[in-house]
């Protein structure tokens, strides 16, 4: 079985951060592994506080993995601080890394700041060069980048200047444009669409963290690229699709619909 990583944030209502990557890896096929790097108090309503896991027991996570497991893809999600992000860049820096998704959340859709404002540097700096593929939604790409992102015309601007941070790939995400769902992958000199119809529902919790869990998990079976991207898209179409309520808010994504419908649970 393929060994998959991600390095993220606990979501203690179980629709984002780890907890969907971990999901996400099940569906997939792969063995999940988890380091977490920080703590958050969340529901479907909204984040209310984080605890941070300190640098050091980060740092021994990702060595003791990686001196014990030969990990196939690495997934890294919610990194909260500088010191945190230096710590991930420093310690993977040591081992070669196959497959490194780098989905850099920053602020969660009830707006609380997951990635503290001054560590945007860091995560340009440190995570951005080693990064296979890095996955921007729109707001995300528009920090990064300073441009105002509104057509898919602004998405390629973006995608071009985030590509000379230091990525193989970048795929910024149309998730939040108003008609099509369209996500655009820059490999320094094509551009290639997927696109899907904008499916109307309110549950899209954790949506970003199921789509770069799902490219890790192809990428670490040996798909291409190009490929990875095309079966995490129908992936997280589906589980869009098929998302329910579980709360008062925004609810999770249905990551194992394909499953339950072929064993009959559904
Ligand atoms: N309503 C929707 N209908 C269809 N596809 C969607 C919808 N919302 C998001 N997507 C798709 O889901 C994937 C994740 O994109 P999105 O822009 O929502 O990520 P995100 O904002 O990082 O998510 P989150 O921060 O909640 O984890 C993309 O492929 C995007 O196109
Ligand atoms: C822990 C965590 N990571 C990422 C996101 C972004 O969806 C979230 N809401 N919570």
């Amino acid at each position: 079985m393929k060994k998959l990583l991600t390095i993220a944030g606990s979501d203690s209502c179980g629709g984002a951060g780890i907890q969907a990557d971990l999901k996400t890896f099940s569906a997939h096929g792969v063995f999940g592994m988890s380091v977490i790097t920080a703590v958050t108090v969340q529901n479907t309503q909204g984040v209310f506080g984080v605890q941070d896991i300190s640098p050091d027991i980060i740092q021994r996570q990702i060595e003791v993995i990686f001196d014990d497991i030969s990990v196939d893809a690495v997934k890294i999600g919610m990194v909260s601080k500088t010191e945190t992000i230096k710590t991930i860049a420093e310690t993977l820096s040591k081992y070669s890394i196959q497959n490194l998704v780098v989905d850099p959340v920053m602020v969660s859709k009830s707006g609380f700041h997951l990635l503290q404002l001054e560590a945007k540097e860091a995560l340009i700096t440190h995570l951005l060069p080693m990064a296979t593929v890095v996955t921007p939604n729109l707001p995300e790409a528009e920090v990064i980048t300073g441009l105002e992102i509104n057509t898919l015309e602004d998405m390629k601007k973006a995608a071009h200047i985030i590509y000379k941070m230091g990525p193989k790939y970048v795929l910024v995400k149309g998730g939040h444009l108003e008609d099509e769902a369209v996500d655009i992958l820059y490999d320094g000199t094509v551009f290639t669409y997927y696109n899907s119809p904008r499916i109307d529902t309110k549950n899209t919790h954790g949506t970003g963290c199921t789509l770069s869990s799902a490219i890790a998990s192809n990428l670490g079976k040996g798909l291409s690229i190009v490929e990875a991207i095309e079966k995490a898209k129908n992936y997280i179409t589906i589980a869009i699709e098929n998302s329910f309520s579980i709360g008062k808010g925004v609810g999770p994504t249905h990551h194992f619909y394909e499953l339950y419908k072929k064993a009959g649970l559904l």
